[in-house]
């Protein structure tokens, strides 16, 4: 029996989203979304259209790109779906399968086959997805971050070729450079690049950008396109990077900070960042519940970590604690202590987790707000117990991250943003728009 070409099927709980968004006009956007729970399930539209007009897979002028992050805490599959409705027009971006497993691929340092595996998985999804007379033409390539800039040369190229085997191994279209380890200052444009893409300012005249911040596991960026001449004349010349796309180009501020992620400022507020042999050493901090023992795995190590059981406990000490970490080592840029940003990642998650916005609908916040809400959750360690003991070390790194290190106002205006149109606020579109570029399929 031929299957219905709008059948598809999947292997995990992906989830497809689609928003139409053509790239120089004004976005007119109509999207579903819809989650697969079970492998060969049937699209939503499969009654409703005859085989030879299915909605994805009968279109001639359909493409795909497969993106993948191999982010410190997850590895995570982007399948996008363009489509070009004629020679002339430009393609348009129609929506995205989204699929992510834990732990990153930096927990596999030393079984690389393992963590290669886990790829695998992710990749079988788009097996499914992109229909098979499409294979060959749909590119698939995997950007590492933070995790494996902080492994070993030798481990994390093991990683990266284990990844490429599979790669190879697969049908998909594997362009020179596949598999790497993404420059930081990349990592924040491309970022920069989606949020500004999906929000429609990089198409008209007009174009006022958002600056962007991320905040992942290990590492944290800040992207924003100046207007002052004094911020290009007083920034580091590494922090100022040209960047063509959509036939225009940008000169952005952007720098990764390494070793500032959430995951990573836990360790170093407890002091064990960057530690060897560690196993065996408790390591206390204010922040944690003071009769708190226990253990905690990154990155392939294993450490231990309590709260101080004798010592203070709270906001106050926790922020002189925290402070240590982040004062006086990030640059703070004048022109943006007013201005407004888009945030995502763990600024995100942790803004859902202590009900400051909703996870579906995001929200807009002051850099107070996650002040206000470090105090409640400091001061109150035992009643917030039930959360991740980490909660008020969380909480207080990203506001000490925000007010010491970035230098941001009290009032800074933060637009937390999971997805706009359904559509991922990653990076891995801005990358998947210049692989697409690079390989003279569009744009
Ligand atoms: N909005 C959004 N957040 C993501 C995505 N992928 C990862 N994150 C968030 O990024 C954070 C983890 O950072 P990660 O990428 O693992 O670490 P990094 O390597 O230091 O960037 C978590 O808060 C995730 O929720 C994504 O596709 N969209
Ligand atoms: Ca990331």
């Amino acid at each position: 029996m031929t299957a219905h070409p709008c059948l598809t099927s999947s292997s995990g709980s992906g989830r497809m989203a689609s928003s139409r968004l053509p790239i120089l006009l004004a976005l007119v956007f109509s999207s579903f979304s819809f989650v697969h729970s079970h492998s060969n399930r049937v699209m939503w539209f499969q009654d409703l259209f005859p085989p030879n007009v299915c909605p994805i897979n009968a279109k001639a002028n359909t493409f795909y790109g497969i993106m993948f992050d191999a982010g410190s805490t997850g590895t995570r599959i982007h399948i996008y779906t363009f489509v070009q409705k004629s020679p002339e027009s430009l393609p348009e971006l129609e929506g995205e399968i989204f699929e992510s497993v834990k732990p990153g691929l930096s927990a596999y340092a030393d079984q690389p086959e393992k963590g290669a595996e886990t790829v695998k998985k992710l990749l079988d999804m788009a097996i499914d997805a992109v229909p098979p007379h499409l294979w060959k033409k749909t590119p698939v390539v995997l950007k590492a971050t933070a995790g494996l800039r902080l492994l070993s040369e030798e481990k994390a190229q093991a990683l990266l070729l284990e990844v490429k085997e599979v790669f190879e191994e697969s049908p998909f279209l594997v362009p020179e450079d596949s598999v790497s380890i993404m420059d930081g200052s990349y990592e924040g444009i491309l970022a920069w690049i989606t949020v500004n893409f999906l929000t429609g300012q990089l198409s008209g005249q007009n174009q006022h950008t958002v600056g962007t911040l991320d905040l992942g596991g290990a590492s944290t960026q800040i992207t924003f396109l100046p207007r002052f001449e004094e911020t290009l004349k007083e920034s580091p010349g590494d922090f100022l990077t040209s960047f063509e796309m959509f036939n225009s180009t940008y000169k952005l501020y952007t720098h990764s900070y390494l070793g500032f992620g959430l995951k990573a400022a836990r360790l170093a507020t407890l002091g064990a960042l960057n530690m060897e042999a560690v196993d065996g050493q408790m390591f206390r901090s204010s922040c944690l519940p003071k009769q708190l023992e226990a253990e905690w795995h990154f990155g392939g190590v294993k450490y231990r970590y309590g709260g101080n059981k004798e010592g203070e406990t709270g906001f106050k000490p926790c922020y002189l604690e925290v402070l240590k970490v982040v004062k006086g080592k990030l640059h703070q840029p004048d022109e943006i202590r007013g201005s407004s940003f888009y945030a995502f990642s763990y600024y995100y998650d942790r803004a859902v987790d202590t009900n400051l916005i909703d996870y579906e609908q995001g929200g807009v916040l002051e850099v107070r707000d996650f002040e206000r809400k470090a105090k409640e959750v400091c001061d109150n360690m035992e009643r917030y117990n039930s959360a991740s003991p980490f909660l008020c070390m969380d909480l207080t790194y990203i506001t000490a991250l925000l007010k010491e290190g970035f230098g941001f106002r009290d009032n800074t205006l933060l637009q937390l943003t999971k997805k706009v149109n359904n559509i991922e606020t990653s990076w891995t579109l801005g990358a998947t728009f210049h692989l697409l570029q690079s390989l003279g399929i569009t744009y």
